[in-house]
């Protein structure tokens, strides 16, 4: 078999490790599995910000541990053999992120080690912090693939709708860039869990049902950071349960199905809003979208409400599939780190020059 690279990706909803077996030349995403994590640990990670340093320690090595075991399953379930994995690229669990703090600041955690004595091949990990050496905001990071993948085409807009939404502006003749966009899921999701007990809202079922609120969106869309040019990017408990508690408050909604489709409203036209702004017209045609937000079709119809003039599609029309995009992005910057290949667009994280990301444990 040809050689194959991992990847790695726990995102801010931390609601499991997605792992893609992706083969490089040229790029494919043989197979990729969602892993969901149990709902302690869920929990655990979700506010681990404000753990002692003794048990975020163990946490880091709990992690580490769980992503090794993970990688041998994986490997054992899709037949794979670690003798034809040339490396494995694991983002790791952001804990904290800060590019605004005096010393500007991320963490990620998930020990790497453990995965390297498990495959005997080497792992690349903690991609961040050398963005921020060189003065990035250590995010967003997705935009190098973006352009990997779509580069040569058509001008696009490659949305991503995880627990925070971010997007890239890739093509042909164009610069790429991209920047965190504002609320994903993470509101959404803390409403659902709280008024229907439920994850999330499947489909965007409820909301489809409500009427969005949208003068109370249309003021919410004039605060800093929304209005803030590029490059910038989000801690995951900007939009966490402070704000819903403030701007969101249930009292304040006929129904749930209101307050779930003014929350989704928000997600879709932060997003459009952001198009207008800072997208140039002429790269106005096309959304891809990616993340677990492009199940929620009224998301998506949304959407497409506020941005009448796009083309909206989702990866899965390029041959990848939304879930897995964002894991086999860290299998080529691996691949790429591995062979000292730059990884990195510093254009969307505002750092001084295209670096090589990540540190390589043998
Ligand atoms: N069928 C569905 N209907 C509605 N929403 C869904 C559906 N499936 C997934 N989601 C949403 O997608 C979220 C998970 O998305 P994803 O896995 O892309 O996030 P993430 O990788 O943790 O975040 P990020 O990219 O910000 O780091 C869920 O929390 C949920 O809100
Ligand atoms: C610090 C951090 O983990 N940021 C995540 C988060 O989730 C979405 C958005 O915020 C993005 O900035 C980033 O992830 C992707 C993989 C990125 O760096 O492009």
């Amino acid at each position: 078999m040809a050689k194959f690279a991992l990847g790695l990706m726990s995102g801010t909803s931390a609601d499991g490790l997605t792992v893609s077996a992706v083969q490089l030349r040229p790029l494919r995403i043989l197979h990729f599995k969602n892993y969901p994590y149990p709902s302690r640990l869920q929990q655990k990670l979700l506010t681990a910000y404000a753990l002692p340093a003794a048990e975020l320690s163990a946490l880091h090595f709990e992690l580490g541990k769980l992503y090794a075991k993970t990688v041998q399953k994986f490997l054992k379930e899709f037949h794979l053999s670690a003798a034809d994995l040339e490396v494995t690229g694991s983002h790791g669990q952001t804990i904290y992120h800060g590019p605004y703090d005096a010393v500007p600041n991320t963490l990620q955690i998930g020990e790497p080690s453990f995965i390297a004595v498990q495959t005997g091949r080497p792992v690349v990990s903690d991609f961040r912090p050398m963005d921020m050496a060189l003065g990035g905001q250590g995010a967003p990071l997705i935009p190098f693939f973006d352009a990997y993948v779509w580069g040569r085409g058509t001008p696009k807009i490659l949305l991503n709708v995880g627990g925070i939404s971010n997007f890239s502006v890739v093509g042909k003749n164009i610069k790429t860039f991209g920047f965190d966009v504002g609320p994903g899921n993470t509101l959404l999701d803390l409403a659902a869990q709280r008024l229907l007990k439920q994850p999330f809202d499947k489909n965007g079922r409820t909301a489809a049902r409500g009427t969005p609120d949208v003068k109370r969106v249309q003021i919410l869309l004039r605060q800093k950071y929304f209005l803030q040019k590029p490059p910038k990017s989000l801690d995951k408990n900007t939009f966490g349960e402070k704000y819903l508690d403030r701007y969101f408050p249930r009292a304040d909604f006929k129904s749930t199905a209101d307050l779930l489709a003014t929350l989704t409203w928000f997600t879709a036209a932060a997003v459009a809003q952001a198009v207008q702004q800072f997208v140039p017209a002429a790269c106005r045609r096309e959304l891809v979208v990616s993340g677990g937000g492009c199940y929620n079709h009224t998301l998506l119809a949304f959407l497409r409400r506020l941005l009448p003039a796009l083309k909206i599609t989702t990866t899965l029309s390029y041959g990848i599939d939304p879930q897995a995009k964002e894991s086999a992005a860290f299998a080529l910057f691996a691949w790429r780190a591995l062979h000292g290949q730059i990884n990195h667009c510093s254009r969307a994280t505002g750092a001084r020059k295209d670096a090589v990301l990540g540190k390589i444990t043998l």
